[in-house]
């Protein structure tokens, strides 16, 4: 798969701009670079990140992923994520809805939990091996997967390290959030979408992200954004060795609104690459579970301010979400299944921060 080629980008195509920032400079803590990753996170909260030194890893991801989703589906189908609210673990396609509707999905993908990772040879989330997490995924947890999980944690750390500065938080505020000392909702995920005669059908209905912050690869377009004021689509153009990444829900609650965890979702792949398998690979910084997620306006007085300034039932109502970081994520995932569909209530019940309802 990762040998194969990818078809260029049609260039006929109308994409929205990210703006593209150096990782390297993030770590030198260049002022300039901070600056440009702040407006990035606070205006469409989707940026591109280049000389990230996640690039080889990924292509090791990518790899373990064809050897995982060439498996039969009765075998992946062992490693099921459940009906529950969990995540890790394997879903099949079809498996969730990607609007009101009830229409399926069609991606498969498979998560497996930051803290079974660091923790192996120990399992710590998923039940021992044989119903945890497919043979390929184990035989290259210690190679592949760990040395994954470990850099992209590096890089959304140094991330949130800087945002949190930025908000005015006290040192280390958000990273004590992150720590790996309590277990979260953290996961790498690869995702495979099959090609499909028909252009319209939605492959991942749309969505904000869960958590905090993803660190995004892929090869082919079909990611779109719903851009702020617009409603209208956009694919976003995937750039060889350039990440996207992107702010989740639980941070936009942290900072009161402030940074942004904008609405997106994947279509098949334009034109010249219709015809590809489209695989994507996302690492997803999460909150410890008993995070307790709402604005931190008593530790910051740009978050109070903020806040105070956000309008009326829009925004402000959703800072103080009453819930967990793992509850947030449960009732998200839980309510995506088709497992558990009663009616298009079910999808209006999985939503986060989403602020405009897209059928
Ligand atoms: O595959 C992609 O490009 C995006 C995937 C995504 O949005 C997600 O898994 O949350
Ligand atoms: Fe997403």
């Amino acid at each position: 798969m990762s040998t194969i080629p990818t078809p260029a980008w049609p260039e006929d195509v109308p994409t929205h701009p990210l703006l593209v920032i150096d990782y390297q400079l993030l770590k030198q803590r260049d002022a300039a670079e901070i600056e440009r990753l702040w407006e990035a996170a606070t205006k469409l909260g989707f940026w591109y990140l280049k000389n990230h030194e996640v690039d080889d890893l990924a292509k090791e991801m990518f790899g373990l992923g064809a050897e995982v989703m060439a498996l039969p589906l009765e075998e992946k189908m062992k490693y099921e994520q459940g009906d529950d609210g969990d995540s890790f673990g394997y879903k099949k396609a079809g498996g969730n809805a990607v609007a009101a509707s009830g229409e399926p999905d069609t991606t498969e993908f498979l998560n497996i939990a930051k803290d079974d990772a660091l923790a192996w040879p120990n399992l710590v989330r998923r039940a021992p091996p044989g119903t945890s997490y497919p043979a390929p995924a184990l035989a290259r947890m210690e190679s592949t997967v760990k040395p994954f999980i470990e850099k992209s944690l590096e890089v959304n750390n140094t991330i949130m390290d800087i945002l949190n500065d930025k908000l005015g938080l006290k040192k280390g505020r958000l990273l004590e959030f992150h720590s790996n000392e309590e277990f979260s909702g953290s996961e790498a995920r690869i995702i495979r979408n099959p090609p499909t005669s028909n252009t319209q059908r939605i492959a991942l209905g749309s969505h904000t992200d869960f958590g905090s912050l993803s660190f995004l690869h892929n090869r082919q377009g079909g990611l779109q954004v719903l851009p702020p004021g617009s409603d209208t689509w956009q694919y976003v153009k995937p750039i060889e060795g350039h990440a996207i990444c992107n702010v989740g829900d639980t941070l936009a609650i942290f900072s009161g609104g402030i940074l942004r965890s904008n609405l997106h979702r994947v279509v098949p792949p334009p034109s010249t690459q219709a015809n590809t398998v489209r695989w994507s690979l996302v690492f997803f910084s999460r909150p410890g579970n008993s995070s307790v997620l709402r604005a931190l306006k008593d530790e910051s007085d740009i978050i109070a301010k903020a806040v105070a300034t956000s309008k009326e039932g829009e925004e402000g109502k959703t800072f103080d979400t009453g819930s967990t970081a793992q509850e947030w994520f449960a009732r998200r995932i839980k309510n995506q299944r088709l497992a558990n569909r009663k009616g298009p209530e079910t999808w209006m019940a999985s939503r986060g921060t989403e602020r405009v309802q897209v059928a």
